[in-house]
């Protein structure tokens, strides 16, 4: 017999619904921060599937010049190329009202994310943690950061004892190089959203969730297991 792990699902009947209600939520918890610590600190991903997000985040009236925006995980790619993680935060987020946002991109200019390990590593260790907010995404792998199946540090991205920080990650459904904040450094949130569309990745994640088959090896799993607080997903077809 399976148990599912915990989560929290808010369901949505398209994207841009969702988009506005996460929006609104993230937004409030990065004013909460505001209020409580006197600035924000919020990672998102990249890919696809966070664009209209951003772009309702970026509208959201805060004081965004006292907000931090960082990556959860890289593309180890220059920032003007097509597929940086970065060249979409700074086109879709850091825009409208959040143009004001500090931002600190993962990706230092190294040849090679091994090489740009310490540096990026040091960007991670100077933010104010915890996060006020987390948004993940999930790939159709069930990779999510750049925590891939058969990633050749997998095991030190997800090891509980790593302490905070990044590692450079190379995995056959990768495409390039990355580099990922670990497991550890992404569990230090007040809030852990994991944002999905789509028939196949609702069904990924219930298979994850319940440890079935081959997705019961599926990176997001681990996440779901050490969330502190069941994870928050927010859905839509
Ligand atoms: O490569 C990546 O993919 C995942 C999922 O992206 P999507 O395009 O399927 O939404 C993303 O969460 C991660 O940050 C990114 O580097």
């Amino acid at each position: 017999m399976t148990t599912a792990l915990p989560l929290t699902t808010h369901t949505f009947t398209d994207g841009q619904t969702l988009a506005t209600a996460l929006a609104e939520r993230v937004a409030d918890r990065l004013r909460a921060g505001l209020l409580e610590r006197g600035f924000a600190l919020l990672a998102v991903s990249g890919g696809r599937t966070p664009l209209r997000f951003f772009e309702r985040l970026a509208q959201a009236s805060l004081d965004w010049s006292r907000v931090q925006v960082t990556l959860v995980d890289e593309r180890w790619v220059a920032e003007d190329h097509p597929r940086s993680n970065a060249r979409l935060v700074r086109e879709h987020l850091l825009r409208d009202a959040a143009a004001a946002a500090r931002f600190v991109p993962l990706y230092t200019g190294a040849a090679t994310p091994e090489e740009g390990q310490a540096e990026a590593g040091r960007c991670v260790h100077a933010l104010p943690l915890p996060f006020d907010a987390v948004i993940l995404g999930m790939g159709a792998d069930g990779h999510t950061a750049s925590f891939f199946p058969g990633g050749d540090r997998l095991d030190a991205a997800l090891d509980p004892s790593m302490p905070v920080g990044v590692v450079p990650m190379r995995a056959p459904g990768a495409g390039e190089p990355r580099i990922t904040l670990t497991l550890s450094t992404l569990l230090q949130t007040r809030h852990l959203f994991l944002h999905i569309e789509g028939e196949d990745k609702r069904e990924l994640l219930a298979q994850a969730r319940l440890g079935l088959g081959e997705a019961a090896h599926y990176p997001v799993r681990a996440v779901l297991a050490r969330s502190p607080e069941p994870v928050a997903v927010y859905w839509c077809p």
